[in-house]
């Protein structure tokens, strides 16, 4: 198996060229990040290029966080700020040639919002394109982003469907998964042509894949036999320093 280090949650601490380069020194395959924007994009790419590593993926910014925006494109009204971020994210994505763009949905609810997303997703996925890049949608869990609009992979699923374009796909968050829907095993392989990014953490806690109710072992087996071969990030909250508790590196690389 192949891992990519989720920045966001580890070595967060650090400026992003660092945490990229702690990545490498770490054993990991690749890197993902949440919120670049405050870097500029050359030191990443010099990071990047100094370890080999590629950027798989991040977000789109959420908006006024402060007043509770978790993301802007689902959210009626918001149209222009949606627009405004997602032109932000290709650019930033495109300057280091990242793989993917997590438009984030944001909190909202009914028809309205459903349409204000697929209108974002279409234009994110039309000005994501010539980048090769593609647009990725994240059901989340109601315990840590009460209210947000995607919730459920088979929601995800009829949005996919109804935008319609090769460079839309599901970022596949076992974690989220797991305690809105659970049944991985079946899922991962049903949406498997749908998938662009695959994500874990432990359920509940959120944390290392070596503890708690998901047994990565299967999981990761699962997904290398479906012949998947991303790396799978690594999106958890260390518990004390990082190093502690990365020994689920080499005991759930080699799936049996
Ligand atoms: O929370 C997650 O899970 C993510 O992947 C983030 O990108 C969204 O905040
Ligand atoms: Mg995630």
């Amino acid at each position: 198996m192949k891992f990519s280090a989720n920045l966001g949650f580890l070595w967060n601490d650090l400026p992003l060229p660092d945490a990229i380069r702690a990545a490498k020194a770490a054993g990991f395959d690749a890197v993902e990040c949440h919120w670049p924007y405050d870097v500029a994009p050359p030191l990443v790419v010099e990071a990047l290029a100094e370890t080999g590593l590629k950027m798989l993926g991040l977000n789109t910014r959420r908006g006024n966080t402060a007043a509770g925006d978790n993301g802007l494109s689902a959210v009626p009204g918001r149209e222009e700020e949606a627009s405004a971020a997602i032109d932000e994210a290709v650019a930033y994505a495109g300057a280091i040639d990242a793989a993917n763009i997590h438009v984030m949905a944001g909190n909202a609810v009914g028809d309205s919002a459903r349409s204000a997303f697929i209108d974002a997703l279409r234009y994110a996925c039309e000005r994501a394109a010539p980048h090769n890049i593609n647009i990725l949608i994240e059901p989340l869990n109601h315990y840590d982003a009460r209210g947000y609009f995607l919730k459920t992979t088979d929601q995800a699923l009829g949005i996919i469907n109804d935008v319609d374009v090769q460079n839309l796909k599901l970022m596949f968050d076992c974690y989220h998964v797991q305690l809105m829907e659970g049944d991985l095993t079946h899922r991962i392989k049903a949406l498997l042509p749908h998938i662009g990014h695959i994500q874990f953490a432990s359920v509940p806690d959120r944390g290392p894949p070596d503890q708690g109710e998901i047994n990565y072992r299967h999981i990761f087996k699962t997904i290398h036999d479906l012949r998947y071969t991303v790396p799978l990030g690594a999106e958890y909250k260390p518990i004390g320093a990082i190093a502690d508790s990365l020994d689920w590196i080499t005991s759930l690389r080699e799936p049996i």
